[in-house]
């Protein structure tokens, strides 16, 4: 699913009422009605509404809202907020259908904003995607009274005060939504986690916007949607045999951290591998064949650390390494073997990650290689350097992605996936009972397993990074957020798969 920027958004909404023949206003009352429908899925509550309209078409929907929730049945309270003189016409002509009993309360000064209490419902409809400089005056002063509140607010299209698509300035204000519902496709600022306070939990309410529009217009920026990864998913064949899902190489673990290694290699098990071989530190012999049986298990000569490649590299279909293996002078150098000498597609986590990042010599290696890079925040800035926001945090993404010819998969809430051609693709998986030790490990044999049968890398960043989420948010049915662990995501693995071979109703 694409994401468009604020002015593309504008451009699909003209393109829309183009096409289809119809007025703005028609395509405004669809937007309400899409809305209308959202929030009452959401809340069945008997208390007043309070909808607060801004002077544009984003106000315009709180009155069509206002309108039909009142002729549902709700009890609704419209404000229309500012200097009204400069109001849509969308706005005014939504205005002019209010209905009698409806009467709007005007809020033109500081004294008129009204004190809600924590019970009561807001609909914020302020600002949407045309807000074209940061919010001050009354409408902040309304912004701040709204969210000091403590009521429950559900934003329409993007919370108000929000830029879009680029960094909202430091004075501008914001609303804090408990949730929002959003026109047609999710907005980037909604994947950042610099705006998590704002935005909520957010979904798309479709309202039949140009599809023909959508496809043509030019953007960097995707949503990874289920059907995405279903259609990205390769059967296995009757006549197959193990020869066939490839044959895969971790290099991880070392003294005190072999669960990395067992954790990677379980995992990489549990995606569908032909074979998998582990090459681990002598120490980590007895732990490797005792807990992942199906695994081949190779020592380094190194009794706590990785220092060498195995004999016969060239054998293996990708090569996993990062998970556990620490950053000894001894492991740099075997890193930088691996560079130098293989060929073969290298998914990169961790330390790996960060030993690379500490020598220019080794990341001067990196051209020409097929990479796949698995950082969190920090291990990324380790590699690009200190960065300025969640935007910035993107741009190096980019950069870095189309430098190398490479892939990033910066894990975080909505992992993103750069590749060399500057596209990023965000995941819509997974939940906060990930953010603990290991999972990165899983992730790595994931993707390792995925590439070793021949998915394209950017497809096992994306199909890996996905199936890591949903094996999380499957696992939250039995163990929930704050127990899960890394083992619970890989025992969730096989219904994550069955899942999207077959999917549940
Ligand atoms: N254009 C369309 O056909 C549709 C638009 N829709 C709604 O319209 C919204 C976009 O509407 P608009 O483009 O009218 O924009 P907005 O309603 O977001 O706001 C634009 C108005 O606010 C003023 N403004 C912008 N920033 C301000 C600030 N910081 N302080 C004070 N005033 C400020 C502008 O001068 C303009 O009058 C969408 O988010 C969506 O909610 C939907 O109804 C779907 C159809
Ligand atoms: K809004």
């Amino acid at each position: 699913m694409k994401i468009l920027s604020a002015a593309q958004t504008r451009q699909a909404d003209a393109c829309t009422i183009q096409e289809e023949g119809i007025s703005s206003t028609d395509l405004m009352e669809r937007a309400a009605k899409a809305f209308t429908g959202w929030f009452e899925n959401k809340f069945q509550s008997g208390t007043e509404v309070h909808v607060f309209c801004g002077p544009g078409n984003n106000g315009g929907d709180g009155l069509a809202v206002s309108r039909l929730l009142h002729e549902r049945g709700h009890r609704v309270q419209p404000y229309l907020v500012g200097d009204l003189s400069k109001a849509s016409d969308d706005f005014n002509a939504n205005l002019k259908r209010l209905p009698q009993e409806l009467q709007p309360i005007r809020v033109q000064d500081a004294a008129a904003i009204p004190a809600l209490s924590k019970s009561a419902f807001i609909v914020d409809a302020l600002f949407g995607t045309g807000l074209n400089r940061p919010v001050t005056g009354l409408y902040a002063q309304v912004i701040n009274s709204l969210n000091s509140s403590g009521a429950t607010i559900a934003s329409v299209d993007i919370p108000s005060g929000l830029y879009t698509d680029s960094q909202t300035p430091e004075e501008g204000a914001i609303i804090r939504a408990h949730c929002t519902a959003t026109f047609e496709l999710p907005k980037l600022a909604f994947l950042l986690p610099q705006h998590e306070q704002f935005v909520g939990e957010w979904h798309v309410v479709p309202i039949g916007l140009s599809e023909e529009f959508i496809l043509g217009a030019p953007t960097n920026f995707f949503c990874t949607t289920q059907e995405d990864i279903q259609q990205l998913l390769k059967p296995r064949r009757k006549f197959s045999h193990k020869g066939m899902y490839g044959h895969a190489l971790l290099l991880c673990g070392g003294y005190g951290k072999m669960g990395a290694a067992v954790l990677a290699a379980r995992a990489c098990l549990r995606s569908g591998v032909g074979l998998l071989t582990v090459q681990v530190p002598q120490a980590g012999y007895s732990i490797l064949q005792t807990a992942v049986p199906e695994a081949m298990t190779l020592t380094d000569k190194n009794r706590r650390h990785l220092s060498e490649l195995p004999q016969g590299v060239e054998k293996y279909d990708v090569i996993g390494v990062g998970p556990g293996i620490g950053t000894e002078r001894v492991t740099k150098t075997a890193i930088g073997q691996l560079l130098a000498t293989s060929s073969h597609p290298l998914v990169i986590d961790a330390d790996a990650i960060n030993l690379i990042a500490a020598s220019e010599k080794l990341k001067a290696q990196l051209y020409k290689k097929k990479l796949i890079f698995t950082p969190h925040p920090k291990e990324f800035e380790r590699l690009v350097g200190k960065v300025k926001n969640d935007y910035d945090r993107l741009q190096h993404l980019r950069e870095f992605c189309m430098e190398y010819k490479c892939y990033v998969a910066l894990k975080g809430s909505h992992t993103a996936i750069g590749t060399p051609e500057g596209k990023v693709y965000f995941n819509t998986t997974g939940n906060p009972g990930m953010a603990t030790g290991g999972t990165g490990d899983v992730l790595t044999g994931i993707i390792t397993a995925l590439v070793g049968q021949q998915y394209t890398l950017e497809e096992a960043c994306r199909l890996g990074v996905y199936v890591h989420g949903l094996a999380a948010d499957l696992a939250l049915q039995t163990v929930g957020e704050i127990a899960m662990t890394a083992s619970d995501v890989i025992d969730h693995l096989p219904r994550a798969f069955l899942h999207l071979t077959q999917p549940m109703p």
